[in-house]
């Protein structure tokens, strides 16, 4: 029962409320919580370690005049339930329902969108100084989470900001988690000071002096810590370096600490930030004891955090069975993840080469650096990162890896649709970004065995190549024990026809067999092409089919601009073919969160669709046909 939280309609209802009050908001949102994204998935873990963080945020600030940026922004449900949207959070990552990520479209209180980690310093930096410009004086606070300070651009924004304005306010949401425990240096840096014997006595008193003598022990405490954090390490505090004056660590779950606090750093004239220490999945048994399961995941039994076992290998578990199998043979194949090892599954890939893995933090661009490093010395890098973040690393494939033709494996899970995460994560983008990187291949698996035999001949390959495969599981083909070297650049030919080819790349095979069940409905002859490279496309098999047939079809879980099938016109093209070319895939605009299906339907990405957009050319093939007859 939610008394107070059903009274929230914005943020101005959440600055009336009393501390003790305010405590018991903070339960009802965790129940909110905890009972809603179990129907609907999402990133439960994040957002209850977010709770009393983002209450105070909008007891002390005011949105939208004050304009707050998250990092990745998987942390906002806290504040899309006091931001107007309370009544409609059971839909969140549900079609046509609230995006799981902040959307400047969805309120006037989500001031900057996000989905990809390392934006909130530099953009709520651009807030700043175009505030100073215009002789503004709302406050920007930037949220983000300790994992984001493994990332590059975060201390791009942090060399910045002391130079660029006088008033910025960073809060370091610091759990100690990224996706799995936060890794690097950086992680460490802060496990010194939160786990500091001065802080953590500071902070058990914290409650207590708090209670005794309400706010101005607040800040006695947020002083002493800043005293006890600077202590251990110096005035050599990372962020005073910068220009930025930090305070804490504080509880990031102490209500009035974090009000006064921010009532505080309110009035300094001056970048500042806060390091406040929270518990990720605060208040929920099972994601305090699985906070890496617990980081995003679908809906699971908000008794017990159970969920569904899942019947069948997904591609990415595939990937990593056979990546181990590969490292098994060969002592130069090392994986390499950018703060993904569950996603990507190299956890599972992990404990049989310990050695060879490399988680490098939220930081593809080095991902890739680092792994183009390790190919000069003869190493065998398999890079697994989403197709979606590694739009961040095209420079270094291009300058790096390509130009040096350097073997690097770019293993691109999620490639197509991702569904739930909507926008900031499909993977729609691989081929159009990638073909046109000279001496790289682009290879796109219609299935589980074709992912394993692709991965052995990328390994095989002398220079760059990247494999993009779905999100969840595949057709659920028989993977080989050994499996074999693919002929670069040569499609496979799955059933010949003389009428009509259709070439459905990857994860499109599917749809690509139910259409030609459509067109020899209407008496064509039909041939089904497994292209297997958007790079290079089989020029051979496309002038073949394009002299015999009269269309040729593509299909592909890409965009249209720069995919397979812009490229098989190309080539078309090249070959002064006459045949006229259909193309189906992703329109050019940004594809709204939603079921992987729904969506394909709604965009004409299946066999209907192809036959409602060939309608014309293949009426007139079967034309041609019955005058022969
Ligand atoms: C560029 C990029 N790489 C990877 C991810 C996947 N990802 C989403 S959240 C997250 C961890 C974020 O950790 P942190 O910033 O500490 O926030 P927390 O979840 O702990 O609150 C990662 C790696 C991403 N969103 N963007
Ligand atoms: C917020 C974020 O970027 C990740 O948690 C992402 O949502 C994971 O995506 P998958 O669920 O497809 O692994
Ligand atoms: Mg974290």
């Amino acid at each position: 029962m939610s008394r107070i939280l059903e009274t929230i309609n914005s943020p101005a209802d959440v600055k009336k409320l009393s501390v003790a009050e305010l405590t018991m908001l903070a339960a009802e949102i965790r129940e909110r919580l905890i009972q809603s994204v179990a129907k609907t998935g999402g990133h439960i873990g994040p957002n209850l370690g977010v709770v009393e963080l983002t209450i105070a945020m909008h007891y002390v600030f005011d949105t939208p005049t004050d304009s707050f940026v998250f990092d990745v922004s998987h942390q906002a449900y806290v504040h899309k339930l006091l931001t107007g949207r309370e009544k409609t959070f059971h839909t969140i990552r549900q079609p046509e329902g609230l995006n799981g990520f902040m959307l400047r479209t969805e309120s006037e209180h989500d001031s900057y969108g996000a989905g990809h980690a390392g934006t909130a310093l530099s953009a709520a930096l651009g807030m700043a100084v175009a505030r100073d410009m215009s002789g503004g004086s709302e406050h920007i606070v930037a949220l983000a989470g300790d994992a984001a300070f493994t990332n590059g651009i975060s201390f791009e924004a942090l060399n910045n900001i002391a130079a660029q304005t006088k008033r910025m306010i960073i809060i370091l949401n610091d759990n100690e988690w990224s996706i799995d425990k936060n890794v690097g240096a950086i992680a460490e840096y802060f496990h010194k000071i939160a786990t500091n014997s001065t802080y953590v006595t500071l902070h058990d008193k914290a409650a207590g002096l708090v209670e005794r003598f309400g706010g101005k022990a607040a800040l006695h405490v947020a002083k002493r810590a800043e005293e006890a954090a600077k202590g251990l390490v110096g005035r050599g505090m990372i962020f005073e370096e910068f220009g930025i004056s930090y305070f804490g660590p504080i509880d990031g779950h102490n209500l009035q600490l974090l009000i006064e606090t921010f009532q505080f750093l309110k009035q300094q004239n001056k970048p500042v930030v806060l390091h406040a220490i929270t518990q990720k999945g605060r208040g929920f048994q099972p994601a305090i004891e699985g906070q890496k399961k617990f980081h995003g995941l679908g809906p699971y039994d908000p008794e017990t955090g159970e969920t569904k076992v899942p019947g069948q290998k997904t591609y990415s578990e595939i990937f990593a069975e056979t990546l181990t199998k590969l490292a098994n043979g060969n002592d130069k194949v090392v994986a390499i993840t950018a703060a993904m090892p569950n996603g990507t599954a190299l956890d599972l890939f992990r404990p049989h080469h310990p050695k060879r893995y490399f988680d490098v933090g939220i930081a593809e661009e080095h991902a890739v650096l680092f792994a183009a490093g390790m190919a000069t010395k003869g190493y065998r890098p398999f890079c697994a990162i989403y197709s979606t973040f590694l739009q961040r690393s095209f420079d270094q494939i291009v300058h790096d890896v390509a130009l040096q033709n350097l073997p690097v494996v770019f293993c691109m899970d999620r490639g197509g649709l991702s569904g739930d995460d909507g926008p900031t994560h499909h993977g729609l983008f691989d081929i159009s970004y990638l073909r046109g990187v000279p001496g790289l291949i682009h290879m796109d698996p219609m299935d589980e065995d074709e992912l394993a035999d692709m991965m052995y001949t990328a390994m095989l390959h002398d220079g760059p190549s990247a494999i993009r495969y779905p999100r969840g599981t595949g057709p659920a083909s028989v993977v080989k024990d050994q499996p074999v070297a693919l002929e670069i650049g040569k499609a496979e030919v799955l059933q010949d026809g003389s009428d009509v080819a259709v070439f459905a790349l990857g994860a499109m095979m599917g749809e690509g067999r139910r259409l030609v069940g459509l067109l020899e409905a209407q008496g064509l002859s039909v041939a089904l092409v497994n292209p297997r490279f958007a790079k290079p496309v089989d020029a051979e098999c496309v002038a073949l089919y394009g002299r015999r047939c009269g269309l040729l079809i593509t299909l592909e879980d890409h965009v249209l601009d720069g995919g397979f099938g812009s490229a098989l016109l190309e080539r078309v093209n090249e070959q002064e073919l006459a045949v006229p070319v259909v193309r189906v895939g992703w329109p050019d605009q940004f594809i709204e969160h939603g079921k992987q299906d729904d969506l394909r339907k709604k965009y004409g990405l299946t066999a209907e669709g192809a036959m409602s957009k060939a309608a014309g050319f293949v009426g007139k093939i079967v034309g041609e046909r019955l005058a022969v007859q």
